[in-house]
């Protein structure tokens, strides 16, 4: 298998220049993304009728792979995630129990859709604005099938504006986004590139995908609480209609935080601008020992149509998770971060796991080994 890399689209554009009419590449490429749509529709379609016939659940996780890695700004190898961490869920080095104890091998727990054909659909000459198109439909025909929520499986991390916008507009609201990664990724346009990975959170702020904060970021911890302990006063007065809301306006436009971002220790100045603007909550590692309780009794997703969860393996150290793209030393350890997330409150609604590189892992395939075991502890906490 091979990529077609960032350039190699480039050949559609000579037969654009020999005269081949642009309708007939156009009705060609819209054949293949229905085809490829129809197998995820119906791949989705079974496995939301068997966990309904089998009964009680009330959500469960369903993978979805986007093999997509020409929008990394340095290497490509994401795109050959998928399969990869398929096959390390299913190890026989381990077993099919998660940490608290939900079984993988039960279907109303986790089902597999497959993945988006995404180097096929490129091979025809598709550009991003259809691509992006189609990662977003086929994340909705997953929601289509109640109970079923989507684990996307990376990818680089460009994939999650087109799922985090699907999930939204699906649920018909903004969600809370629970971003764990050495990078902010919110670039305005990364190289040029609006689709970048370096840019996926300036998409989704802008699309009004994720709730913004509305008062400046960054607080110290002990602010937070102050913010938590003077909004349930307020809220109570609110909620008794001892005060006319509209006097507490101002108060009111301090809600808990929207986008959080955790890992982070490589930001930019625009980095810190575009969270400022955005109203995202950065969490550097250079405080982490500071905000680390914060961080392990996060509360999310009230008020909003759920929790969204982004995992860039890159958020761990790179003794934890070599085989990525940008090793970034200082990170999180493998067990900070199921901490955060098996202590998360909130209705996590989907989630993805990015930036595995496998061209970059040990020979052992240890980070492959390390992704599948965040997709299988976020499957615990999306099913129930
Ligand atoms: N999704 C990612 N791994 N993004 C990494 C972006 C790296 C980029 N060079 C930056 O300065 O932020
Ligand atoms: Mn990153
Ligand atoms: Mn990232």
């Amino acid at each position: 298998m091979s990529t077609i890399g960032r350039r190699g689209i480039h050949y559609w554009q000579k037969l654009n220049a020999a005269n081949v009419p642009a309708t007939l590449l156009e009705k060609g490429q819209n054949r293949v993304i229905d085809a490829s749509l129809t197998l995820i529709r119906e791949r989705a379609k079974l496995k939301g009728e068997l966990v309904r016939a089998l009964g009680g659940t009330i959500a469960s996780s369903s993978l979805l792979g986007v093999p997509l890695g020409h929008n990394s700004s340095f290497l490509q190898g994401p795109a050959f995630a998928p399969p990869r961490i398929r096959e390390a869920i299913w190890c026989g080095s381990t077993n099919s129990s998660t940490e608290e104890g939900k079984e993988l091998n039960d279907p109303r727990v986790l089902t597999d859709v497959g993945d988006v054909p995404v180097q096929e659909i490129r091979d025809c000459g598709v550009d991003d604005d259809r691509l992006m198109n189609v990662i977003s439909e086929s994340v909705k025909l997953v929601m289509e099938e109640d109970p079923l929520r989507p684990l996307v499986l990376g990818g680089d991390h460009s994939i999650s504006f087109p799922v985090v916008r699907a999930v939204s507009e699906k649920l018909g609201g903004p969600v809370d986004i629970l971003h764990l990664d050495a990078h902010p990724d919110i670039y305005h346009s990364f190289e040029g590139n609006k689709y970048s990975h370096a840019s996926s959170f300036a998409r989704i702020m802008e699309g009004g995908y994720a709730r913004r904060l509305l008062q400046p970021v960054n607080v110290p911890t002990s602010h937070k609480y102050l913010r938590w302990f003077c909004g349930l006063w307020i809220q109570a007065f609110v909620d008794q209609q001892l005060v006319p809301v509209k006097a507490f306006k101002r108060v009111n436009a301090l809600p808990e935080p929207s986008i959080e971002q955790v890992g982070i220790r490589s930001i930019t100045a625009e980095g810190r601008e575009q969270g400022k603007r955005f109203g995202v909550e950065q969490f550097e590692m250079r405080t982490f020992s500071r905000d680390r309780h914060f961080l392990e009794n996060l509360k999310l997703g009230e008020g909003v149509k759920g929790v969204y969860i982004s995992i860039d393996v890159d958020c761990l150290d790179p003794a934890f998770a070599p085989g990525v793209s940008h090793i970034e030393p200082g990170g999180l350890s493998f067990r900070d971060v199921l901490n955060i997330l098996h202590n998360l409150q909130g209705d996590v609604v989907a989630a993805d796991v990015v930036e595995f590189n496998p061209q970059r892992d040990t020979v052992d395939g240890m980070t492959a080994m390390v992704a599948a075991k965040l997709v299988r502890e976020l499957t615990a906490k999306i099913s129930k």
